[in-house]
């Protein structure tokens, strides 16, 4: 594309042919300042930065009024390239679909999300809460410091895959699982190869990279699921949903395949998608929450204190306890907002449109940047400051709507929102009530990278100390 169509726009000094290509930096952390540096590099309106990687430019955005124009457009509704390495994964599930075959199953799908299905997985978020906190009583018998990441993103994959499918792969509790190998192998895969430009290249990608090891990955991950799938739809036809056990997201994909709805390749690609999206994602959002409050005593007493009110004795978080929880819900938007689980999206300008006063043409690239926008000091006066108080009632009603958007905006936003906060909610809660947390690193010393998810490169290392009984 002409460089000469986004003149105007603020860029880096970049190469001739090679645009930014050769000045990126490739260490994960040195990537991050770079990306999360444009907005010291470019503090001032209009918050918006072009790069070329070769002749493919791509738009990144980091204000809240830019990324409207993204949020509320009807046509901007395609990913960008980045998202064609998942296909292999996803299929054509809801996060890679083109727009004709999302609408469709978007408007399918969004009942399966309500709260009258959700307040059914209450029961999943406790029990698996409570095999974390026997996990974490076993260890710190013999080692004081927890890597709580590691804890917290097995607890998470058993929630996901209990309520995506009805089947537990206990990775809590086994030692080694092939399907659990197989999820950590294909999500490093996939961010590796978005890193290097050469991988991009198919051929290259089998012959030099880790083609051979991501062909035995996308087996495992679709074995597995074919079967949940087939033994779970054997079992619906000759037992009936009650010889199901507990419900699942899959029993009501089920429902619409007899319904003639939809086809199994499309219930394996959307349980595909359900597993790739909904576990790191709310593993990192806890781990952070679990760090923050570790590092904040006060925050951390606060939020203990209003779980004793709530919750009092009950040994369970039940549906009921959770619209109580405010400040405990203020801790994890706050971290959210600090430590957005994605922090940048993509999105493909499907014809030429209007941003801060500047034609982008079709094709382009645009990067919305939720980790800056979440700092814009615009909307978010002292913004490296912890405040939780911050999402109180009052204080949300005034903000830009789009100042806040970890779960993205829109038509196009994250359909796992209400899970994912009821799920962070439950399992904080449980490590709370049981420990006293105290963080070994501060905020500040916390160094993060951004893959697909953003995380924190040493893992966040938590002192815990039992609370009386
Ligand atoms: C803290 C946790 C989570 C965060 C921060 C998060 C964030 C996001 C974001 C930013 C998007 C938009 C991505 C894009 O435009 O490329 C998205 C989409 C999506 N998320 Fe989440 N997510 C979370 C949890 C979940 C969970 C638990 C599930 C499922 C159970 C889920 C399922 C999805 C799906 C299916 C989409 C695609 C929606 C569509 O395009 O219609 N997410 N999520």
């Amino acid at each position: 594309m002409h460089r000469k169509r986004f003149a105007g726009i603020p860029s880096p000094r970049s190469y001739p042919i090679l645009g930014h290509v050769p000045i990126t930096k490739p260490d994960v952390e040195g990537f991050v300042d770079q990306i999360m540096g444009m907005a010291s590099l470019y503090p001032d309106e209009p918050r918006m930065v072009t790069f070329w990687a070769g002749p493919m430019p791509s738009v990144m955005l980091y204000s809240a009024e830019l990324a409207e124009v993204i949020y509320t457009s009807s046509k901007h509704l395609n990913k960008g390239m980045f998202y064609d390495f998942l296909l292999p994964w996803l299929g054509e599930g809801l996060v890679t679909s083109k727009s004709e075959k999302w609408r469709p199953r978007r408007k399918l799908l969004t009942p399966t999300f309500h709260y009258d299905i959700l307040k059914n997985f209450v029961y999943v978020f406790n029990h698996q809460s409570e095999i974390l906190v026997n996990k974490l009583n076993e260890h710190i018998k013999t080692n004081e410091v927890v890597e709580i990441g590691s804890f917290v993103t097995l607890c998470a994959l058993d929630i996901i895959c209990e309520t995506s499918m009805g089947q537990s792969v206990n990775a809590q509790t086994l030692k080694d699982s092939e399907y659990v190998r197989a999820v950590y192998r294909i999500n490093d895969i996939v961010q590796r190869r978005q890193k290097y430009p050469l991988m991009w290249n198919d051929t290259l990608f089998w012959l030099f990279g880790d083609g051979k090891e991501h062909k035995w990955a996308i087996n495992v991950l679709h074995s597995f699921t074919r079967k949940v799938i087939m033994d779970r739809k054997t079992r619906l036809h000759e037992e009936g949903s009650a010889g199901l056990g507990r419900l699942a997201f899959l029993d009501l994909l089920l429902d619409m395949e007899k319904n003639g709805d939809i086809d199994l390749g499309d219930i394996q690609e959307e349980v595909d998608t359900f597993m790739f999206e909904g576990h790191d994602t709310t593993a990192t959002g806890i781990t952070f929450v679990l760090h923050m409050l570790g590092c904040y005593p006060e925050i951390q007493e606060k939020a203990y204190a209003e779980l004793q009110t709530i919750c009092g004795t009950s040994e369970e978080i039940t549906f009921e306890h959770l619209g109580q929880l405010k400040y405990l819900e203020c801790v994890i938007k706050e971290t959210l907002r600090l430590h957005p689980s994605v922090p940048i999206y993509a999105r493909r300008m499907e014809e030429d449109d209007k941003i801060g006063g500047f034609t982008i043409p079709a094709g382009t690239q645009i990067l919305v940047n939720a980790f800056l926008i979440h700092r814009d000091p615009k909307h978010w006066p002292d913004p490296e400051i912890f405040r939780p108080e911050r999402f109180m009632l009052e204080s949300n009603n005034r903000r830009h709507p789009f100042a806040f958007v970890p779960f993205s905006a829109g038509s196009r936003n994250c359909i796992g929102q209400r899970f994912a906060i009821m799920e962070e909610k439950i399992v904080v809660a449980w490590v709370l009530r049981n420990f006293k947390i105290v963080s070994l690193k501060r905020r500040d010393e916390t160094r993060l990278k951004t893959e697909l998810i953003l995380r924190p490169i040493e893992g966040v290392r938590l002192q815990l100390t039992p609370r009386p009984k």
